[in-house]
């Protein structure tokens, strides 16, 4: 109930159907036309399953039904928790199917594993991250050093991989201080709980991208198996979510030279302030690039005079665009990303690097692993050189023309062009997301 979990699953639904399985969809009203949508001309059925949210300050409006509608991502632990009251109704849908070799949920649809246990059916835990930023919370938390008392912005060596440091600001707040008993903290010990016990991962990343993390998950949890199956992004032909009319950033993106846009999107669901927005918006007028820049609110107002003084180099779009065809597009030659993990992984795809402006949730872990790890993007500056310090439009001026015009941007480009090449490799008949893919179908179905 999420886009930026229901996108890939909706891949990996396409992948098994690819290899003949009947796939079952459930989900809820309002987000039935979305699945309905991206699935269509497929063999897949879909349950609509019914969502009351009920939560004790009734600050969520009724009717919303995914994360990106929600007035505010404060709500989200409430929204999260809520969803319990599907299970009932799942349940009923599950008796109704045939024999059903195993399902695949979200990981933060936690009840869903007591439903899988009473039928019988394994679970597959997808959480749509890493196995980079699985592993860096994994060694941060048993080294004790999110509740260490080291101030919050210090780095800390991890021992078990001492190239990396992190510091508490790598962490979101609302999971490192949640206090035992509240909503957060019941949240996370129940999805994190669920997982664990659960029957394996399914992972949106392939082994050649991160080959000593995905070692280390499966060689440290041995009852836990882990599937990298991706990009799964690679699973659908790119523009075949599109309707027929060509949309106009499109038509303007067909008139730009190659790699000479900057591509600027924040993903399904992070809150950018005004301020923030404003600092993009005189940031990108400053830095002279070309750029197209998807604002999602839709109260905020562009400063006066703005479209007027970038016309023609930049375009500002509030719409919901399709990204995968933008960042495929040979004249996109930089993205501004908020590193949410299908971001991240749909721009080493395209081949475009990166400048890193993680804002919540794991994304300020991806940003580490882009820009040091993966060498395919710089990290946004920010005013105070902290974690979580604020962007000005100097940073932005500053790092995007980096990117664009400078030499750093030039090597960002061919280490990540590499890694677009491994991803389709994988994903190809004989490649390591393809064979990981058969060895899960074959342990599933077999053991049935
Ligand atoms: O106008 C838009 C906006 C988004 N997208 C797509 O929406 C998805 C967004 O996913 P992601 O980049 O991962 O961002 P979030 O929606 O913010 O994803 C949440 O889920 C991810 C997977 O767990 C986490 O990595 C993030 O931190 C978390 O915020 C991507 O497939 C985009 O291509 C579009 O196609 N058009």
């Amino acid at each position: 109930m999420s886009k930026g979990h229901t996108i890939p699953l909706l891949h990996f639904a396409r992948l098994l159907l690819r290899r003949n399985f009947s796939v079952t969809l459930f989900t809820t009203t309002a987000n039935r036309p979305f699945i309905a949508d991206s699935l269509s001309g497929t063999a897949a059925s879909i349950v609509t399953l019914p969502f009351t949210v009920s939560t004790t300050n009734n600050d969520i409006p009724p009717g919303i039904e995914s994360t990106d509608k929600l007035p505010s991502m404060s709500l989200f632990f409430e929204f999260a928790m809520a969803t319990a009251s599907i299970q009932p109704h799942f349940e009923q849908a599950l008796e109704t199917l045939p024999r059903v070799s195993f399902m695949v949920t979200d990981g933060f649809l936690w009840w869903t594993l007591q439903s899988a246990n009473k039928f019988h059916i394994p679970r597959l835990v997808f959480f749509g991250m890493s196995c980079y930023s699985v592993s860096v919370f994994r060694e941060a938390e048993m080294q004790g050093i999110f509740r260490g008392p080291q101030p919050d912005d210090e780095l800390v060596e991890l021992t078990r991989f001492p190239w990396i440091k992190i510091c508490k600001e790598d962490l979101e707040p609302s999971s490192r201080n949640a206090e035992p008993g509240s909503i957060p903290y019941e949240f996370n010990v129940k999805s994190v709980g669920a997982s664990v016990n659960s029957y394996g991962t399914v992972v949106n990343s392939f082994y050649e991208l991160e080959p000593l993390f995905v070692d280390y998950l499966k060689t440290t949890n041995t009852s836990h198996k882990y599937w990298c199956v991706g990009p799964l992004c690679l699973a659908d032909d790119v523009g075949s979510f599109s309707g027929t009319k060509e949309p106009k950033w499109m038509t303007w993106l067909h008139q730009k030279k190659k790699f000479s846009v900057l591509y600027v999107a924040f993903g399904s669901q992070a809150e950018v302030s005004n301020e923030e927005l404003e600092e993009i918006a005189m940031g990108l007028e400053e830095s002279m690039v070309s750029f197209l820049w998807v604002i999602r609110k839709k109260d905020w107002v562009l400063p006066k005079g703005f479209e007027e003084r970038v016309e023609g180099r930049g375009m500002a779009v509030r719409e919901w665009v399709d990204q995968r065809e933008i960042l495929n597009d040979e004249r996109v030659g930089g993205y501004v990303s908020h590193c949410g993990w299908n971001s991240v992984v749909e721009s080493v795809c395209g081949g475009v690097p990166m400048v890193a402006w993680p804002m919540m949730a794991e994304q300020h872990v991806n940003a580490r692993m882009v820009e040091e790890e993966l060498k395919v993007g710089i990290r946004m500056e920010t005013c105070d050189g902290k974690v979580r310090g604020s962007v000005k439009r100097e940073g932005v001026s500053k790092c995007v023309k980096e990117l664009m015009e400078g030499e750093r941007g030039i090597q960002l480009r061919q280490n990540v062009k590499v890694l677009a090449r491994l991803a389709r490799m994988a994903v190809q008949e004989g490649g390591s997301s393809w064979s990981a893919l058969d060895h899960l179908i074959h342990e599933l179905c077999r053991k049935k």
